[in-house]
């Protein structure tokens, strides 16, 4: 989207803003993430239990450093990832951004969609 992810259209990333799904539409292809209404959420497959646990690993030290955490799902050859901004209780370019780092993570380390 020309001007980056929803919320940074004026330059500038809009912490608190909620968006809908046709905002976060175009910005969300490609990264196994949907908007549900309330989250963006993503399940991957992974090849085992260790795999999923690494993936995790991978997400939550990236979590850490942009300060916005997933709510997780973990089960054997399985991970999801919940995407909310609990301060304001919705999508926001926040959740947009984490969810196109955790797709390129997934994608990187061969965890396949759905
Ligand atoms: C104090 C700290 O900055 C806040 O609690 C951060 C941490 N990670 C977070 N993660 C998510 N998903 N939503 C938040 O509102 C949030 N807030």
């Amino acid at each position: 989207m020309a001007g980056g992810p929803a919320g940074e259209q004026h330059g500038r990333m809009d912490r608190h803003t909620l968006l809908s799904r046709e905002d976060v539409a175009t910005d969300l292809e490609g990264s196994g993430f949907r908007h549900d209404g309330e989250r963006l959420t993503a399940e991957f497959r992974t090849a085992d239990f260790a795999s999923a646990v690494r993936l995790l690993d991978t997400v939550a030290v990236e979590a850490d450093s942009m300060n916005h955490h997933p709510d997780v799902h973990l089960g054997w050859g399985r991970i999801e990832f919940d995407l909310l901004s609990h301060d304001v209780g919705g999508v926001t370019a926040r959740d947009v951004a984490l969810a196109r780092r955790i797709g390129e993570i997934a994608s990187e380390q061969g965890a396949a969609v759905g």
